[in-house]
């Protein structure tokens, strides 16, 4: 055990230092262990990872963070369907030294698992958005800014420094503020527009329903728009006062010109062609027929999503869709794909069914509410090392050869979730 772990130790690799770090993670959590008797600070089992938030967590929060549309059917239908896939390994191949880089929209990015954008961050540590895009770049993840968020684009790009960044629009019915909101992401370094689609209103979601909670009703969540110029100054003619001093009335002005019920059509996505000068992804996309509007659109990407199960319960589950949306745009556009995401061989099996990179939420998230923003970061790394050694053992040297080759659909589908 122990020769394998000193051999395992990369010195002089191919990759880079980030490579060299998600191989070496998992050793450190060893030599942690057996040496310092440092334990990690969240557990690195992904299916006790939501139990150890939950014992942390208020229970609004927790509800919020875990709970689905309806029944639930979606997100069970997410896992479901990364069980229908298994991996076929291959022997004798030189794998020791892995390569995890890729290439998007023209940028090299260290890492193939994007930080999903998630809002109101602040609900589950106080570190919220700042410190978790802080600690995604010192690992090379990048972070995806949503617009539900509660530290300000602006604070973000600081704490993010170097860092990759993208940012998600909730795409507001009001198109100044939208222009705004795109002016400011650009001006702050945000490289890549994800365009989500698929929450212009929120789903039945019977655990928050029945807690009475949606934390930017009060406020929370809402800072990208009460710090916007544009909405400030619409705010200040229509009520004589500032979003800080009217916080109710400014929720509701806020949250009805992006959450108002009313969905956009597929002519308007010229407006934001128009104000961004940048690769264009639109988050949500599960039928094939979309993807292809969204080629005659002339987006740059889109993600393969269903929000996580939390918006159309019943919906199919994201990775059942995959396929299909990769066959129906070939290489005219990227696609990334997200829901459900738990272990590295998850990344593997969206990769190898055509996605170019995945997002993860609610793990990092989780780690977030343990452990602040070194709990998100030892669970984004924990996922990178899994991803990093699952590769080797299957064979796999770098994200190009995640290919069909390597994956088999079975009749067995297996449990959502099972104990270690
Ligand atoms: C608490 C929470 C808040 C979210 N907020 C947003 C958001 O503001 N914008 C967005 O596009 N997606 C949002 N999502 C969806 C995620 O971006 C992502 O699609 C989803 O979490 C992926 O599924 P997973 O949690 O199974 O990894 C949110 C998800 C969670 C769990
Ligand atoms: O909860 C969500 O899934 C989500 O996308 C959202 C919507 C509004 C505010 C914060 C998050």
């Amino acid at each position: 055990m122990s020769s394998s772990i000193d051999k395992q130790q990369p010195q002089s690799v191919n990759g880079t230092e980030k490579h060299r770090q998600y191989g070496a993670f998992q050793n450190e959590i060893y030599r942690e262990g057996m040496f310092k008797q440092r334990l990690p600070i969240v557990t690195t089992n992904p299916n006790n990872l939501e139990d150890h938030a939950k014992s942390i967590l208020k229970p609004t929060a927790f509800n919020y963070v875990a709970g689905g549309a309806g029944e639930r059917a979606t997100m069970d239908a997410n896992r479901l369907a990364f069980r229908q896939w298994k991996i076929v390994p291959r022997m004798l191949r030189p794998t020791t030294r892995r390569d995890l880089a890729i290439t998007l929209f023209g940028e090299k990015y260290d890492s193939p698992v994007l930080m999903a954008p998630v809002g109101v961050q602040q609900i589950f540590h106080e570190d919220k958005e700042t410190g978790l895009s802080e600690v995604c770049s010192e690992i090379g993840v990048p972070y995806i800014l949503s617009t539900a968020s509660s530290s300000s684009i602006e604070e973000v790009a600081k704490s993010n420094g170097k860092g990759p960044r993208w940012f998600q629009l909730y795409w507001p019915q009001d198109d100044d503020v939208t222009i705004s909101l795109l002016k400011r992401a650009k001006a702050n370094g945000y490289k890549v527009l994800v365009v989500t689609l698929d929450t212009w209103a929120l789903a039945w979601r019977p655990a928050d329903l029945d807690g009475g909670y949606v934390p930017f009703i009060k406020g929370v969540g809402n800072k990208t728009g009460f710090t916007d110029p544009v909405f400030r100054e619409k705010f200040q003619k229509k009520f004589n006062a500032t979003p800080e001093e009217k916080v109710l009335e400014a929720s509701t002005e806020w949250v009805g010109d992006v959450f108002s019920g009313a969905a956009h059509s597929w002519d308007q996505i010229s407006l934001l062609k128009k104000h961004w000068d940048g690769p264009i992804v639109l988050k949500g996309i599960q039928h094939p027929e979309d993807a292809k509007l969204a080629v005659e659109a002339g987006v740059d990407g889109i993600i393969c999503s269903n929000h996580g199960g939390r918006q159309l319960d019943g919906a199919v589950g994201s990775l059942e869709m995959l396929p299909e949306i990769v066959e129906a745009v070939g290489d005219k556009l990227t696609v990334l794909f997200d829901s459900g995401i738990r272990t590295g061989v998850d990344i593997i099996k969206a990769l190898s069914l055509g996605a170019k990179a995945v997002l993860i939420g609610r793990p990092a998230i989780y780690g977030l509410a343990v452990g602040g923003k070194q709990g998100a970061k030892q669970v984004l790394q924990g996922i990178l090392a899994d991803l990093d050694q699952s590769m080797g053992l299957a064979g796999i040297s770098n994200v190009a050869g995640c290919n069909r080759s390597m994956i088999r659909k079975v009749q067995y589908g297996g449990d959502v979730k099972s104990s270690n």
